[in-house]
This record gives structure tokens, C-alpha cells and sequence, in this order.
């Protein structure tokens, strides 16, 4: 029944991995849960010369250790794919596509008659446009959707997670939760004083000013072979707060 948006601070912050292991950590509870995608730009043509599976859906299902569901197969889960690995508003016009906000919502409710969460990962940040004139906070605020925040510790993290925030707060929606992502945490030119120091002025600030919203922190997964796994082994020490939904 609930639908929570995944957006993150920028494109490759780890929305995708975030949302497939959130989805994977609540079916381990239980929970009948299923993800959409937004937009999907940078897919591939298949045989037939039409447009393949959102990528991001076929990682979800990886991550989740699920098969591709008729959902995804009847493009509910993904409705709207474009070619160009870019700004939906772009990829759309480069398409001479029409997108149709509606259809997004009206996939959304379809979903949430027959789960009982829907994770909608956005595409990019929050301040991307859909369209020329729709931004994808403006498309969370018009259904009302509370957020779950994708960060990590590279440099210039925090600014772009407190101007997220801020961004969020003015259109009066909720922050579900913060989830860093130790994804650049291991990389030659990451900073640890810095990554640490980034988690723990984040950590700070959710508390002190959004009392409410969950800190997560997810495990990097070093299974390199992923695209060409069908399941990925996300860490089963990796569990959600019980009270996360
Ligand atoms: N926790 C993680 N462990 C291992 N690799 C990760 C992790 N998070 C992200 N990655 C790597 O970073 C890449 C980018 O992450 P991801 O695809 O989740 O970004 P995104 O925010 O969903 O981007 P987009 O805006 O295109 O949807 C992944 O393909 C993967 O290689
Ligand atoms: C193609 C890419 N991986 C994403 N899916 C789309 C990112 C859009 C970012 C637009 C922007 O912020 O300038
Ligand atoms: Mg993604």
C-alpha cells in the first residue's frame, strides 16, 4: 500500500543498489514488496529493435535474488525507457516521445494494489527534470511521497545532501530515511577522515533536525560479476530497523 521514493543526491550515488537491497531486506521480513522505476535513459535496443527491460529493474531483481516478474515484462515497472543516457527531459525530446506523468501514477497504483510497498527509484537527483516543465520533486509532491535519500562520503556529499534536504523541506514532504552508501568509501582517491567525518555530521544532523528519519548504512557489495549473475549475495547481516515501514 505505501510507495516510497528513492532519490539519491546525484546520478551514481547508488540508488539502484539502495533500492534493491532495501527490497530484498524487507521481503526478508516478510513484507510483499516490488520497485519501479521513474524513467529509465541509456537502454538498449533488443533484437526486435525495441526497447529492452529497464536496467535498473533487472539489478533490482538481481539484488532481490528474484526472477524478472510479469510486471516487469509488461513494462508496468518501468513504463517510459529511453536511449540516451541522459536528463529524462532530454532522452524524452531526443525521442520525439511524449511522456505522460498519468501513466507513471496510474503504473504506481497498480503495483500497490498487489504489494503491499512499492519502491520508486527516481532517476539522477531530485531536481531532474521529467519533462521541460515537471521536475521529479515536483512529481513527489503532487502524490506526496516521503523520500529516501541516497548519500556517500565523497567530498562535496554533505552540500549536496543538505541542499536535497532543504529542497524537500520546501515542498513540505518527508524524509524517510538517509541512507549512506560507503560506494566511493574504497576508492584510491577517497579520503577516510573525510568519509568518517561525513557520516558522522550527517548522523548529527538527521538527529538533531529530522528526529524521525532512519540512518542506514549499506554494505558495498564486492560481487564484480553482478551483470552477469542472476542473484547477487547482498550480506545477510544487512538487516532494516523494524519500524522502517
Ligand atoms: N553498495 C554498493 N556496492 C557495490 N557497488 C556499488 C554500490 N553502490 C553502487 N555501486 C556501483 O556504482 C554504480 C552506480 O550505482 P547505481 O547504479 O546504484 O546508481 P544510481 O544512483 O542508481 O544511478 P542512476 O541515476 O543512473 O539510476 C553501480 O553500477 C555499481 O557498480
Ligand atoms: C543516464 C544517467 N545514468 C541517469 N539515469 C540520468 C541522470 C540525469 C542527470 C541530469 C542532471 O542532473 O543533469
Ligand atoms: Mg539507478
Amino acid at each position: 500500500m505505501s510507495v516510497l521514493f528513492v532519490s539519491g543526491i546525484d546520478t551514481d550515488i547508488g540508488k539502484t543498489y539502495a533500492t534493491g537491497m532495501i527490497a530484498k531486506a524487507l521481503m526478508t521480513q516478510g513484507i510483499s514488496v516490488i520497485t519501479q522505476k521513474l524513467v529509465q535513459t541509456g537502454v538498449t535496443l533488443d533484437n526486435d529493435g525495441k526497447m529492452s527491460i529497464a536496467d535498473d529493474i533487472i539489478t533490482h531483481r538481481r539484488l532481490m535474488g528474484i526472477p524478472l516478474q510479469s510486471y516487469d515484462l509488461d513494462f508496468t515497472t518501468c513504463p517510459y525507457r529511453y536511449q540516451k543516457p541522459a536528463s529524462p527531459h532530454l532522452a524524452v525530446k531526443l525521442a520525439k516521445a511524449v511522456l505522460d506523468p498519468k501513466v507513471i501514477d496510474n503504473a504506481t497504483r497498480c503495483l500497490q494494489a498487489d504489494y503491499d510497498v512499492v519502491l520508486l527509484e527516481g532517476a539522477g537527483g531530485l531536481l531532474v527534470p521529467i519533462i521541460e516543465q515537471l521536475l521529479t520533486l515536483d512529481y513527489i509532491a503532487t502524490q506526496g511521497y516521503p523520500i529516501v535519500l541516497v548519500t556517500s562520503g565523497r567530498l562535496g556529499s554533505i552540500n549536496h545532501t543538505l541542499l536535497s534536504l532543504e529542497a524537500i523541506k520546501a515542498r513540505g514532504l518527508s524524509v524517510h530515511s538517509i541512507v549512506y552508501n560507503p560506494i566511493h568509501d574504497t576508492s584510491l582517491n577517497t579520503d577516510n577522515e573525510i568519509a568518517t567525518s561525513t557520516i558522522e555530521f550527517l548522523k548529527n544532523h538527521i538527529q538533531q533536525h529530522y528526529p524521525t528519519t532512519h540512518w542506514l548504512q549499506l554494505p558495498y557489495l564486492n560481487d564484480t560479476t553482478l551483470p552477469d549473475n542472476q542473484t547477487a549475495s547482498v550480506d545477510k547481516a544487512w538487516v532494516l530497523p523494524s519500524n522502517f515501514i
